[in-house]
């Protein structure tokens, strides 16, 4: 085998993502999944299920993941790669523990994760990891042989997630009117978490208030506004802004919120922006509705000018990314000394996430990591 596509020590590959409701009746089931003991007012839990309703209570996330699963098949296959790929989820079928029992009986026994989420967070990382150890629980009790599985690093400032995303926003500029594509600003988009769980984000004091959440998506913004100065040759305004905040009003959260962030910049006299979703990989429910929905209403009736850029979703770029990824942590795991693609300024992110980092708000088991319980 071309030693470059050597997957081994890994037997497996597993696309651990988020899940949503595929029906009307799915939404409520697949909110109490998602905000069982979270703390989430029930006000806002009605709120959130009509943005599903008014998709007809389908989520496109899962559909995404089935393309992005099929995508990652045919690249690897195309390439020489022999490594399956199996996709779980967290709060909707295929469930995390029903696909790694699969995964188990299917005799995979070096397990390689990849989430579909690019940064460090509680949500977007060490929550992962949490599913991973309850699912290799539920696997103990029933008395299987447990696999070894491992994390991922962060891919946010991979060239592949974010020259996709660069090329994203320059098509998004062309859809907009000539005479105001030169002065157009970028808002980077991204969710909004409690400040306290963004400045706890990363590894232990690794990083000032906001921690590794916010850190990350300042570099990768800093980066796609580079490549986009290089390739139009205008200098653009451009700001980090939040959206999808939840959970109690008197806790802080990060800000501003994107819909208050186009009023603003109507008001500085903006003549257009683009809507980048640098936080998300696909057009799921937040893009759809919180940018798409809300937020474009919001720029209309502002009479502000904007487009929404896309996100990486299964761009073959963002696949050979995944794979690029795959290798590099194989070589790594063989003591080998891989090349560690990395744009902007933090460089490439850690394979093994240290002892307290992205910490809960509760301690539980988490799988992957420096403090995993499992091997
Ligand atoms: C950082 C982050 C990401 C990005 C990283 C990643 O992609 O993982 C993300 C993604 C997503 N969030 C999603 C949906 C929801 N998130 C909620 C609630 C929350 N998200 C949070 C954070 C994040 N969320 C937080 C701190 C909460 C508060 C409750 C808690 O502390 O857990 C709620 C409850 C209702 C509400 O309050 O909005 C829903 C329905 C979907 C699915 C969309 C679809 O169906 O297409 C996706 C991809
Ligand atoms: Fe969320």
């Amino acid at each position: 085998m071309d030693r470059a596509l050597n997957p081994n020590p890994y037997d497996a590959l597993l696309l651990l993502s988020f899940g949503g409701p595929e029906g009307p009746d799915d939404v409520l089931p697949f909110l109490e999944n998602v905000t069982r003991g979270r703390g989430i007012p029930r006000e806002r839990l009605t709120e959130v299920g009509a943005h599903y309703h008014l998709f007809g209570g389908v989520s496109p996330i899962n559909e995404q993941n089935r393309t992005l699963l099929a995508a990652l098949r045919a690249d690897f296959a195309e390439r020489g790669l022999d490594l399956p790929v199996y996709w779980g989820n967290r709060n909707w079928a295929p469930y995390v523990t029903d696909t790694l029992r699969e995964m188990v009986r299917d005799g995979r026994r070096r397990i390689l994760v990849l989430a579909t989420s690019a940064y460090a967070s509680y949500s977007g990382c060490r929550q992962y990891r949490e599913d991973l150890a309850g699912a290799l629980a539920a696997l103990k009790r029933e008395g299987l042989d447990l696999p070894r599985v491992d994390k991922l690093r962060h891919y946010f400032n991979h060239p592949g997630f974010l020259e996709t995303m660069t090329d994203g926003v320059l098509a998004a500029l062309d859809r907009l009117p000539a005479d105001v594509r030169d002065g157009a600003h970028l808002a980077f988009c991204t969710h909004s978490i409690p400040d306290a769980a963004a400045d706890t984000s990363g590894p232990p004091a690794a990083h000032g208030a906001g921690g590794a959440y916010v850190a990350q998506h300042l570099d990768a913004a800093r980066a796609v506004v580079a490549a986009v100065r290089e390739a139009t040759g205008a200098d653009r305004p451009w700001e980090l802004v939040y959206q999808s905040r939840s959970g109690a009003p008197h806790i802080p959260w990060l800000e501003p919120d994107i819909v208050d962030h186009l009023k603003d910049l109507r008001a500085k006299g903006a003549p257009a922006v683009v809507m980048v979703p640098i936080g998300f990989v696909s057009d799921h429910m937040e893009v759809l509705y919180d940018l798409d929905t809300e937020a474009l209403t919001a720029a209309d009736e502002l009479g502000l000018p904007a487009v929404r850029s896309a996100t990486v979703g299964a761009d073959p770029r963002f696949v050979a990314a995944v794979r690029d990824l795959v290798l590099e942590r194989a070589a790594t795991e063989r003591d080998e000394s891989p090349r560690r693609r990395a744009l902007g300024a933090l460089g490439p992110s850690h394979d093994l996430c240290p002892v307290g980092c992205c910490p809960g708000r509760q301690e539980r088991p988490a799988a992957a990591g420096a403090d995993s319980p499992y091997a």
